[in-house]
């Protein structure tokens, strides 16, 4: 399978703190690698490592076969976006939405003035927003919809990887769902590549192909889905996965299940 991004050997300290030791990692094109791992086990290091935002003080990282260059152009950030827990950290509370999905269409030159309007509409009716936003501000709407309009800002540029950082930790559980829901939809539609943080693991068993486990800086076991969850390699990730509340088959509340059964 051609691969969207390689991963060989990144190390990156804080000061003299190791977050990420050594990190190798393929993520073949238009499949989703879930990352799971305990809170301080290098998962966003890694995501921020992979956007560019901070500099790895070991190896190299490949998109789409070229090596991604310490000091990236604009064409390479255009190539990898990110979405935040909290969508509000990209989007500019004093831009409307109109303003907010143009920059980044203008600035990369996606498409050209005339076109921007309808575009704008096209990329919010892909996650489900009407036509009429586009005259409103970030602080109208919801925090799910702010997500929303978060994750249309990042497909505007139509990325070659989509990182997702615990997208959906900072919503209300009824929420949760219909978001996840979307970035479902969208990676069938758009055949995304994406990398998946949660530290859900009925989050990663909705969204992922592939498992990463993080622990200690360290990636400690990657498998197919099906296989982390029915024979777990290492005991670290059989720990994460017995520390899953369970919950009865017929629970629908919010929809998440247990992804041990
Ligand atoms: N800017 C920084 N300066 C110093 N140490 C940092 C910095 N950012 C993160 N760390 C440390 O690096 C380690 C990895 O942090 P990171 O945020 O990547 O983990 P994580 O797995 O994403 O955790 P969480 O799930 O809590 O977000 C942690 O020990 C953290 O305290």
């Amino acid at each position: 399978m051609e691969l969207a991004l390689q991963i060989k050997n990144v190390t990156v300290h804080y000061g003299g703190f190791t977050a990420l030791n050594g990190i190798q990692l393929n993520l073949p094109k238009h499949t989703t690698l879930g990352l799971v791992g305990e809170s301080g086990s290098g998962k966003s290091t890694l995501a921020r490592v992979i956007a560019g935002l901070i500099v790895p003080a070991e190896g190299q990282i490949l998109l789409d076969s070229q090596e991604l260059t310490k000091k990236r152009s604009r064409e390479q950030r255009k190539r990898i976006q990110m979405i935040f827990q909290n969508p509000d950290a990209s989007l500019n509370p004093k831009h409307s939405i109109r303003q907010i999905l143009s920059e980044a269409l203008l600035f990369h030159n996606i498409v050209g003035r005339t076109e921007i309007e309808k575009r704008c509409k096209e990329l919010l009716a892909r996650v489900h927003l009407e036509g009429k936003a586009l005259d409103k501000y970030p602080h109208e709407f919801s925090g799910g919809q702010r997500q929303r309009i978060a994750i249309a800002r990042a497909l505007s540029v139509e990325p070659s990887l989509l990182i997702a950082d615990e997208p959906t930790s900072a919503l209300d559980v009824s929420v949760q769902l219909s978001v996840l829901e979307l970035f479902n939809t969208l990676k069938a539609e758009l055949n995304l590549t994406m990398l998946f943080i949660s530290h859900d693991l009925g989050v990663i068993h909705a969204i992922s192909d592939t498992v990463a486990v993080m622990r200690q800086g360290n990636l400690v076991e990657i498998n197919p889905k099906d296989q982390f969850f029915a024979r777990p390699e290492t005991a670290y990730s059989r720990e994460l996965l017995s520390a899953v509340p369970k919950m009865p088959k017929s629970n629908t509340s919010g929809g998440f299940y247990d992804p041990r059964t």
